[in-house]
């Protein structure tokens, strides 16, 4: 047992898995809402920065604020948890999960925080966890949300998902806090779908900013994606209203009208054709691989998905993609 425990009397052990900007924003969040807060870094330096109150690698400039236990030992940080928080990007999560598997108590909620689709084998991250976990129940946290916007205690509203309603709404009341509101859900892979797939739209309209193509290109881009968006959700049985929520449209428009969001950074530089190697986590990369194939082998019609994977894998140019998208067979907007 880690020592330092102030929690509030309502307030849980949350186990925070990951260090990273999204892991400390949401740690900090957890502190906020009256809960005890452990956050697990495999970076011993991280570890010392937080307990410095800062995290200058992932979140420069922000002050943490004292009382979240840091720790790079992974069974300390579970141990006794109520509730786990699993925060590594979505191609890290079966390692963390493998590292975590025998030290998570059996039966408490295993919160996704990474918005992504496991590249090699196409499965949904609560699939990766229903693998390893198979006693634990799974829920999502996802929607419009920016780490440093968190992090800095700005108003921001996100879902959290469960396939047991009752379950969704016990957490998103207990992660709410003054500047922190949860909405419930109980449509687990439709909150999923629509976290991972933004990340592909937001390289595209960074991308299509970086290549000058301008606003009105923009605004087709984004609403054309979010039609893909809905065909791939509707294959996967996400419901409709959901994948117009915050997880889904509403991540979508931030992270597609905003450079402070990796995604859309990561297309801008494609765009200008500057180099990629060195830039933050844009998890759009790896899902718009895995999505173009999801797509091919489903049949369903997603060319600005496909556009994307095949830029990114160098098979085209951004300028060739824009082409081949204009030139498309002509078809009613409402066919989808
Ligand atoms: N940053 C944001 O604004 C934000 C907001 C919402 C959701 N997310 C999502 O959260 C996820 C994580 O993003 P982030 O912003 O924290 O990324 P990040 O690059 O800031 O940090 C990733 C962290 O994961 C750790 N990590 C990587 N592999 C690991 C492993 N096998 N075991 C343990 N830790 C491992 C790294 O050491 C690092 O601390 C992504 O899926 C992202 O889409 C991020
Ligand atoms: O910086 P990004 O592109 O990873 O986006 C962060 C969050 O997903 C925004 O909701």
């Amino acid at each position: 047992m880690i020592g330092g425990e102030n929690r509030a009397p309502s307030g849980w052990r949350v186990a925070v898995l990951g260090g990273g900007a999204w892991g400390t924003a949401l740690a900090l969040a957890m502190l906020r809402a009256g809960h005890f807060v452990r956050l697990y870094a495999r970076d011993p330096e991280t570890v010392a920065a937080i307990d410095r109150g800062e995290n200058p690698r992932y979140l420069p400039g922000i002050a943490i604020e004292p009382g979240i236990v840091a720790t790079s030992d992974i069974k300390a940080a579970l141990d006794g948890a109520d509730c786990v928080l699993a925060v590594a990007p979505a191609q890290a999560l079966r390692a963390m999960l493998a590292a975590a598997k025998d030290h998570v108590p059996n039966a408490v909620p295993l919160v996704l925080c990474a918005k992504g689709i496991e590249r090699d084998t196409g499965a949904l991250l609560s699939a990766i966890v229903e693998n390893i976990l198979p006693t634990n129940p799974v829920a999502a946290l996802s929607g419009p949300s920016f780490a440093t916007d968190v992090a800095r205690g700005l108003p921001t509203a996100v879902v959290v998902a469960a396939r047991d309603a009752d379950l969704a709404a016990d957490l998103a009341a207990r992660f709410s806090a003054e500047n922190l509101r949860c909405y419930s859900s109980d449509d687990l892979i439709g909150v999923e779908i629509g976290g991972a797939l933004k990340n592909v739209f937001a390289i595209a309209a960074g991308a299509v900013t970086g290549a000058s193509l301008g606003a009105s290109a923009q605004a087709a881009m984004v609403t054309r994606g979010f039609v893909e968006l809905r065909r791939i959700g509707a294959a996967f049985g996400a419901r409709p209203e959901t994948l117009m929520g915050l997880s889904g449209l509403g991540d979508l428009l931030l992270t597609c009208s905003s450079a402070q969001s990796r995604n859309f950074a990561y297309g801008l530089a494609l765009g200008q054709g500057k180099p990629l190697s060195g830039l933050p986590l844009a998890e759009g990369v790896p899902t718009a691989a895995i999505a173009a194939r999801i797509a091919a082998e489903r049949q369903i019609d997603a060319p600005i998905i496909t556009a994307i994977a095949a830029i990114l894998d160098g098979t085209v140019t951004v300028r060739q993609a824009v082409s081949a998208l204009m030139t498309r067979p002509l078809k009613t907007e409402t066919d989808i």
